[in-house]
């Protein structure tokens, strides 16, 4: 395997003003990247849920391995953390194929893929993460590289500029992407299968648990797993992640045996919370609850009262907050779901003796 870019790769959350790192990060940190590689699946078999994805692909490459073709290109969308560089992997083993890793960002100009293509063997799975980032003359360049496995390499500059056609060996192009919304139609087109990763379910979160601690050499109960799958946000790395983080706890404050008493004490310590909330979101959620009423309130009076930016209450807790039904963005500001108060264990104004419902109260 190749990796032309192992430099470690932001995404909108991460690059938010003043995100700190969090146990719940979807994205990759420098011990995932250790660990990671060791907990990985190594074919469609091992890996859990995405069954309709998993189905697909399977059809995609068992055709192509019986015509003696080299597979389709194929994108992959979804949120950070869910599998898709592993999956990506996984083609290419499935393929007999090696594998070239890099980046959107890592590739600024044109020329950059230009000497990744041209440096490609026959079949090779070229895997490409966060494509939507990558150079709009890169971009162009790639069009015709997956439409024809051809490049033209210009040479010389001005009026005297030349194209000179270089011809590629078939590879298989495996695109990466948070945000297929952003990606050129032109671009989305060319690839011929196309697969979007969901979140995963607390049961298929548990069996990605059983195993990475078979792998691991742990022992744990299913009702441990349970606990550490409930607070994973649907996301493998973040369950994987915890897992070690409870491992920790075990192996100090106990025999070692992951228990469900076990892994809630131990993410407690950790202010993971039940349903996956860390501090950052309970501190949000808190704020609107406690201090506006449940809201609507404007962002940037929310962020003010968390002693955080805008941005990351905006890109950091927000997203998952929405997607737990915790929190909605309505244009007249943030308000606080029912859910929300049940979770921290708060009664709504409106439902309080003679509470006067604040409803419209905070501005932005
Ligand atoms: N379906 C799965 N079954 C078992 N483990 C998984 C699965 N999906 C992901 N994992 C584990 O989660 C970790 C993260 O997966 P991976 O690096 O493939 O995510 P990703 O979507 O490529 O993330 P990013 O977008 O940040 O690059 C890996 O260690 C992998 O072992």
């Amino acid at each position: 395997m190749n990796w032309d870019d192992t430099a470690p790769h932001s995404t909108a959350e991460e690059t938010a003003a003043g995100a700190p790192d969090r146990l719940v990060g979807a994205d990759a940190d420098g011990e995932d990247t250790a660990v990671e590689a060791a907990l990985r699946p190594k074919d469609l078999e091992e890996f859990v849920g995405q069954e309709r994805v998993r189905e697909q692909l399977d059809l995609v490459l068992r055709a192509a391995r019986a015509r003696g073709a080299t597979a389709d290109h194929v994108l992959l969308s979804g949120a950070p953390g869910l599998g898709k560089t592993t999956l990506s992997m996984i083609i290419a083993a499935e393929m007999g194929a090696p594998i070239r890793i890099t980046s959107g960002p890592a590739i600024q100009h044109a020329g950059d893929l230009a000497a990744i293509l041209s440096s490609l063997q026959e079949g090779e799975v070229l895997f490409l993460d966060e494509i939507h980032r990558m150079s709009r003359p890169a971009e162009e360049m790639l069009y015709m590289a997956m439409e024809d496995f051809r490049v033209d390499v210009i040479v010389g500059k001005g009026p005297g500029a030349t194209a000179i056609p270089l011809e590629l060996p078939p590879f298989t192009l495996v695109g990466a992407t948070t945000r297929a919304g952003l990606l050129p139609p032109p671009l989305r087109d060319r690839f011929g299968f196309t697969a979007h990763m969901e979140f995963y379910a607390p049961a298929e979160l548990e069996r990605v648990i059983h195993r990475s601690a078979g792998l691991l050499d742990l022992d744990i109960e299913p009702e441990g797993a349970a606990e550490i799958a409930g607070r994973s946000r649907g996301t493998p790395r973040i369950a994987n992640r915890l897992l070690r983080r409870v491992r920790d706890y075990a192996q100090v404050k106990a025999d070692g045996l992951i228990t469900r008493e076990i892994a809630s004490q131990a993410l407690g310590v950790y202010e993971v919370d039940a349903r996956g909330l860390d501090r950052l979101d309970r501190a949000v959620l808190t704020a609107l609850l406690k201090l506006f009423g449940g809201g609507p309130v404007g962002l940037s009076t929310l962020a003010v009262a968390v002693g955080e930016e805008r941005e990351t209450v905006e890109e950091v807790a927000e997203p998952f907050l929405v997607r737990e039904g915790l929190l909605a963005r309505t244009p007249r500001g943030r308000i606080a779901t029912p859910a929300a108060w049940a979770h921290l264990g708060l009664v709504p104004p409106q439902q309080q003796a003679g509470g006067s419902g604040q409803q419209g109260l905070f501005g932005a």
